[in-house]
């Protein structure tokens, strides 16, 4: 019995993308199809290298392939093509970025920056081309966090290049203005350096921009995430109630200019004993998935307080990088191809008209 391309096809076309809720080919990720007697090749393309389903996809499409009859060998590379969100190329302030990812959250001190830093890495070290960008200017904690001590530097006295480290594209405002400085300026002179940062940065081709909001629900925030057409938020939380209800406040303002807030990222989960493995919920625990379900939005992930972290991000090397086989790095991990996860949800709902399904 002859196998054709279009059995392959038909084969791919039963699986499905557990995240998209269609299947591979109607979602455009099987390329390139070859068939040879009774041997075919083909290409999976995902939505991201740091797809949280790829294991599910490849048993789903493997056992697919097993079942065409008369195929006796298939060869399936894997592959990835991050696509931009939907309102991406209007935008001429960031035209070669696909997406830009806020992380904020409604007040400081939650842990947003080492939120934002590792999960930036983290992307990275899964193939992505990834920019991380640092608005805090209430407390810049990105140069510290990657260790990165040089100043930018400008070819033509108009545009800025990134610092490269981690295998990321960096950019923070602690680069360019004292801490101290930034502090007394108000609204529009801190949103014209803001967005200076943002548009004269050569950040080059990007297939992720993880923006570092400042904290809280400030008219800076709410500007700076309007100006860049994001493709969602990041809500970083700590367990407490206190904490929880800025986060409605940042849902709230994500919500007002239609930023499709991503899922929350519960951190200092709980601390786990290193001598007796004891687990403590110092500050409490499950408010941050208690707080998505509330909103019937995701939750990404739940970060433990751990010594690790806070010493990796103090050392200038993100836990993901220093200590990758970590709990703490997997957890990171698994936090970012939520993330990223969603985004590519978020890209191909609008583009292809999906339900919403959380
Ligand atoms: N899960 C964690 N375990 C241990 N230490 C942590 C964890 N998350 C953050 N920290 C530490 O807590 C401190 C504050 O974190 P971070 O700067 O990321 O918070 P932030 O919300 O960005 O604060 P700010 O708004 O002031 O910039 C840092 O020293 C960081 O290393």
């Amino acid at each position: 019995m002859s196998v054709s391309e279009r059995d392959i096809l038909a084969a791919m076309s039963k699986v499905m993308d557990p995240e998209l809720h269609i299947d591979l080919v109607k979602a455009g990720m099987v390329k390139d199809v070859r068939v040879d007697g009774d041997k075919a090749k083909l290409k999976i393309e995902l939505t991201t290298p740091a797809c949280p389903m790829k294991g599910k996809i490849q048993a789903d499409a493997e056992a697919a392939l097993k079942q065409v009859p008369g195929l006796k060998t298939f060869d399936i590379e894997w592959g990835a093509q991050v696509r931009s969100a939907p309102n991406a190329g209007g935008q001429a302030i960031l035209p070669q970025v696909k997406n830009v990812i806020l992380v904020g959250a409604g007040k400081g001190g939650v842990g947003k920056s080492t939120v934002s830093v590792n999960l930036a890495a983290a992307l990275a070290r899964d193939g992505a081309k990834v920019g991380l960008l640092d608005a805090d200017f209430y407390g810049p904690s990105v140069p510290l966090m990657t260790g990165i001590t040089e100043k930018p530097v400008s070819p033509d006295g108009k545009s800025l290049l990134p610092l490269e480290k981690h295998g990321l594209k960096v950019m923070s405002i602690g680069f360019l203005v004292e801490a101290d400085q930034a502090l007394i300026w108000r609204g529009p002179m801190l949103h014209g350096a803001l967005m200076q940062l943002v548009r004269d940065v050569r950040w080059g081709e990007l297939d992720y921009l993880v923006l570092d909001l400042p904290p809280g629900t400030g008219d800076v925030a709410l500007s700076l995430s309007q100006s860049v057409k994001a493709s969602g938020a990041v809500l970083v939380t700590t367990p407490q109630d206190v904490a929880l209800a800025d986060v409605v406040r940042a849902k709230q303002m994500f919500d007002k200019v239609h930023i499709p807030v991503l899922g929350i990222v519960e951190n200092m989960s709980q601390f786990v004993c290193p001598h007796c493995s004891k687990a403590t919920p110092i500050f409490n625990r499950g408010g941050g998935r208690k707080a998505a379900e509330m909103f019937s939005i995701p939750f990404l992930g739940e970060i433990p307080l751990e010594l690790k972290i806070r010493e990796a991000g103090d050392a200038g090397v993100p836990v993901v990088i220093s200590h990758p086989e970590s709990a703490e790095a997997q957890a990171f991990t698994a936090m970012a191809r939520n993330i990223a996860g969603r985004v590519s949800t978020e890209n191909m709902r609008v583009a292809v008209k999906l339900p919403v399904i959380r």
